[in-house]
């Protein structure tokens, strides 16, 4: 068993549930959250008395607040790893990946980064204190592959743009109606709920299951070639002078001024 100092990772009743812990900055994750996320995914993953996933955050203000933007405005990055690599899109292709359902319990804000890990699980229960919403384009940053395709897919083009366009949040019961969200239920029977679905699922054929979440997968797999090029984008993105401008200013507790950067290429001229 691997030290843990970000992620809690426990396995009861043939579900493992994996709890994002680090509610003094509403669950957002650094290089170091996302390699543990990984490694309980992939525990979860090999460990053959395990046959559903629940993810979820600490606390009751929120699920995953994407990623640690004070850490990128201090470092310019998301910090140490152990491999020397930030590896976000490592552990989207786990969530997808891992041969059994994987259920996110979201028990407050799901915003940026970690409202994409629940809209990659495979079902999603929310409070109805849940808020979620994209903030790429705020803190200066984005997720140009499964977490706006793929969102487009779950909720509809229109909602998708919406959702990344005026990074505004939509509450739980707006969630449900938009098909973002399974259900949703009281605060206090959240976890509950979840462990409830899973337990059902644990009942059902692991084999028959296995097939079909990788036959879901399979109409929206070659969104990994893009969510590929996407990251290799952000990359170079995440050192520009405009994405310091978004992680600094949330960390200054100011709006962004992002006028300088308005210019658009121009249209080719030959
Ligand atoms: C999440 C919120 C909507 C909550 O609002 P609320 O009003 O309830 O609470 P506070 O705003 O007062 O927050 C309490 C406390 O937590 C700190 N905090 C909140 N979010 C973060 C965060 N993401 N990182 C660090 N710290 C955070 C906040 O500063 C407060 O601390 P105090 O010390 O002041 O008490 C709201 O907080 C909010 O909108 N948060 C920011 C959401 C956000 O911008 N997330 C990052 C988006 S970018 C991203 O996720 C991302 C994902 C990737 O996969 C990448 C991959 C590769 C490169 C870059 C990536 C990337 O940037």
């Amino acid at each position: 068993m691997r030290e843990l100092t970000d992620v809690r990772y426990e396995v009861a009743d043939h579900t493992a549930t994996i709890t994002i812990d680090r509610p003094h900055a509403m669950n957002s994750f650094t290089g170091n959250t996302v390699d543990e996320l990984i490694w309980a995914f992939k525990s979860a993953w090999a460990d053959p008395s395990v046959g559903a996933v629940i993810l979820t955050g600490a606390g009751d203000r929120a699920f995953c607040a994407g990623g640690d933007v004070k850490e990128r405005a201090r470092t310019g990055g998301y910090g140490e790893t152990e491999w020397g690599t930030f590896e976000i899109e490592r552990l989207h292709r786990i969530i997808r990946d891992i041969p059994k359902p994987v259920i996110a319990a979201v028990n407050g804000a799901a915003i940026g980064g970690g409202h994409v890990l629940h809209v990659l699980a495979d079902l999603s229960i929310a409070s109805s204190t849940a808020r979620f919403g994209q903030a790429g384009p705020r803190v200066g940053s984005f997720d140009a592959g499964f977490g706006s395709a793929y969102l487009a897919r779950v909720i509809g083009e229109k909602r998708a743009r919406w959702m990344w366009f005026l990074c505004e949040q939509i509450d739980a019961a707006t969630a449900l109606g938009w098909g973002l969200v399974n259900e949703v239920t009281e605060p206090g029977e959240l976890m509950a709920t979840a462990r409830e679905r899973a337990g059902r699922i644990n009942a059902l054929s692991p084999t028959a299951l296995r097939f079909l979440k990788h036959s879901f997968n399979a109409d929206t797999d070659h969104l990994s070639g893009l969510s590929h090029l996407a990251f290799d984008g952000l990359e170079v993105f995440s050192h520009s002078e405009e994405a310091a401008e978004g992680a600094t200013a949330f960390a200054e507790k100011r709006s962004p001024d992002y006028g300088r950067f308005r210019a658009a290429p121009k249209p080719d001229q030959g």
